[in-house]
């Protein structure tokens, strides 16, 4: 079943078309990696799809309803959720307070809000950091964070947004793993990123961007064989 249909979606700044005529679907429980030069529009493709930036044209059907031009908190409530590349916790409260912020918006009462955050922090394993000030948080804790703030809105579509950047690969393991697991428990997942062993690990199918089009959209193995994706992004190297 379709989840998610995007068509000949377009952003404009002043001129210059960040994201043009993008066409793309998502299937309902699939995970579709998207990778592609920097300023290729991956970033404004997930506002436009999460309601943070209203599209210059084109149309968004999410679950059969049509969302183009919805603000983001209306997005979300239909189940279309986004994590940020820069992550922005309100950072004298603590993780509960956090995620119990978000859980909010699902439930109304404020000991059912904080009992969903706390079996969110459980599920990403940030039990430990509970009580701490989110300011407080190392990298990794952050993006647990992140995921965290994403998840107790209780998405069925999820965009994740370089959740990796910024770690070491010893603490990527268990992200990845963490993004297996909320895959698998039924989310459906649109993943930018560009570290290649994760995008390659998860990605069903996948999707090259570039100056705002798509390049290339299908099987990731190839896809990466594609010359033309080797010569725009990833370079003869790694081919
Ligand atoms: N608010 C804005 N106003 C003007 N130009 C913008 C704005 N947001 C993005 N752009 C421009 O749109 C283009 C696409 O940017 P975007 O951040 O979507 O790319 P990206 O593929 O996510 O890049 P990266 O991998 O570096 O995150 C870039 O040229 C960027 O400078």
């Amino acid at each position: 079943m379709t989840l998610l249909q995007v068509d000949q979606l377009t952003k404009s700044f002043s001129g210059l078309r960040a994201v043009s005529d993008v066409d793309v679907t998502v299937t309902d429980g699939e995970f579709l990696g998207i990778i592609g030069p920097n300023g290729a529009g991956k970033t404004t493709l997930f506002s436009l799809l999460a309601g943070q930036l209203p599209p210059t044209s084109g149309r968004v059907v999410f679950d059969g309803q049509d969302i183009t031009g919805w603000p983001a908190d209306k997005v979300a409530g239909a189940g279309l959720v986004r994590t940020f590349q820069l992550m922005r916790p309100f950072e004298s409260m603590s993780v509960l307070e956090n995620v119990a912020v978000a859980a909010h918006h699902r439930h109304r009462s404020r000991r059912a809000a904080r009992r969903h955050a706390l079996e969110v922090i459980e599920r990403v394993r940030l039990a430990e950091y509970v009580h701490a000030p989110s300011g407080s948080l190392p990298t990794a804790g952050l993006k647990r964070l992140e995921l965290a703030r994403a998840l107790a809105l209780e998405p069925r579509l999820l965009l994740l947004d370089e959740v990796l950047a910024g770690l070491v690969p010893a603490e990527r393991a268990p992200i990845i793993e963490l993004l297996r697991e909320i895959h698998a428990d039924g989310v459906t997942v649109m993943f930018v990123e560009h570290i290649m062993a994760a995008v390659m690990a998860l990605s069903e199918r996948l999707l090259v961007m570039a100056e705002g089009q798509e390049l290339a959209l299908g099987d990731p193995q190839e896809v990466i064989r594609d010359p033309r994706v080797v010569e725009a992004y990833l370079g003869e190297d790694y081919a």
